[in-house]
C-alpha cells in the first residue's frame, strides 16, 4: 500500500487557497486534513497528521511556513512568489538537515506557462532584443510577476551562456522608468487590469520579424493540475525543485 499523502493547505482562504481547497477534496489519492489562514498556528499542521503542505500565501510569510514544514520532515509544494535568490539558499540550506524532504517552488503551476517559459529561455540566444510583458488582476500583490521573475532569469542565463549582447536600447532616455524592471538584463512591463486572471508575453525581436510567446490562464483551475502534481511527486523529488518543469520530461 502507498504511503498516504495528507495535505494542510495554507492561505486556504485566499484566490488560490480556495481552488487548491477544492482541487485536493476532489482527488481521491489524497487527503485534505487541514486548511490555515491568516494568523493560524502553524502547530495545527502537524496535529492534523500532514505529511505535504502547500503554500499559497504572500512573500513575506511563505519562506517561514515552508521552513517550519521542512524542519518538521514535511514536503511541500510551494506556489507563493517572492523566493529570491537569499531565501532559497536559506531554504537549500534547511533542506541540508532534512535531506528525506521535497520541496518544489513553483513560480507557476500552468503546464502552458511553464512550456512558454522553457520555449523563451530556448529562443531567446537567437534574437537581438527580448522583453517580456506580463498582465495580471489588480489584486495581485508583487510586481513583476514570479513568473516573469523567472522567465527572465532563465532567458539570461542562457544568453549569458550564449554570448549574446544586451538587447539594443542604448540611447533611450528614460527618467519615469517607462521602460519597467529590469531582471538579469531582461526588461519586464507589468500591467494589472480589471478582467484579467494571469498572462505573460515574451516579445522577441529580430531585423525583419517578431516572435511572441504568450500564455494565458482564464481560470485558477489552469494551475491545480500543477499543484496535485507536486503533491503527488514532491516525496520522490528530494531536496529543493525549483520550477514544476523539474517534475516534468520537456526535453530539449
Ligand atoms: N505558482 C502559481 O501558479 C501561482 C502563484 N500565485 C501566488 O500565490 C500567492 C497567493 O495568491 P492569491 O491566492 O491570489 O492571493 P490571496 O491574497 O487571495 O491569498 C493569500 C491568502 O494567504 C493568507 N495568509 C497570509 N498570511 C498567511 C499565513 N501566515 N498563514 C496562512 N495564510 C496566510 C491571506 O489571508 C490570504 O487569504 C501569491 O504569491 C501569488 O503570486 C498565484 C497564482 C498562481
Ligand atoms: O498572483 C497571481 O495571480 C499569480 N502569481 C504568480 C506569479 O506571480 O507569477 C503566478 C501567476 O502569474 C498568477
Amino acid at each position: 500500500m502507498s504511503t498516504p499523502i495528507n495535505v494542510a493547505i495554507l492561505g486556504a482562504r485566499g484566490r488560490m487557497g480556495a481552488a487548491a481547497v477544492k482541487a485536493v477534496s476532489d482527488a481521491p489519492d489524497l487527503n485534505l486534513v487541514a486548511q490555515l489562514g491568516r494568523g493560524d498556528d502553524l502547530q495545527a499542521i502537524l496535529d492534523a497528521g500532514a505529511t505535504h503542505v502547500v503554500d499559497l500565501t504572500v512573500p513575506d510569510q511563505s519562506e517561514e511556513n515552508v521552513l517550519f514544514a521542512v524542519r518538521n520532515g514535511l514536503h511541500a509544494v510551494v506556489g507563493t512568489t517572492g523566493w529570491d535568490e537569499a531565501k532559497l539558499e536559506r531554504l537549500r540550506a534547511e533542506l541540508a538537515q532534512h535531506p528525506e524532504v521535497g520541496v518544489l517552488i513553483a513560480p507557476n503551476f500552468a503546464l502552458g506557462s511553464v512550456l512558454a517559459t522553457a520555449f523563451a529561455a530556448r529562443a531567446a540566444k537567437y534574437f537581438e532584443s527580448v522583453e517580456i510583458v506580463e498582465l495580471h488582476h489588480p489584486n495581485k500583490v508583487d510586481a513583476p510577476s514570479g513568473t516573469a521573475v523567472r522567465t527572465a532569469e532563465l532567458i539570461g542565463a542562457a544568453r549569458r551562456e550564449a554570448g549574446v549582447p544586451a538587447s539594443p536600447d542604448a540611447t533611450t532616455s528614460d527618467p519615469d522608468g517607462a521602460r519597467g524592471a529590469v531582471v538579469d538584463g531582461v526588461h519586464v512591463h507589468a500591467v494589472r487590469l480589471r478582467g484579467l486572471v494571469a498572462h505573460q508575453e515574451v516579445l522577441l525581436g529580430g531585423e525583419g520579424e517578431q516572435l511572441t510567446i504568450r500564455h494565458d490562464s482564464y481560470d485558477r483551475v489552469s494551475f491545480m493540475p500543477g499543484v496535485l502534481l507536486g503533491l503527488r511527486e514532491a516525496a520522490n523529488h528530494p531536496g529543493l525543485t525549483h520550477g514544476l518543469d523539474g517534475y516534468l520530461e520537456l526535453g530539449q
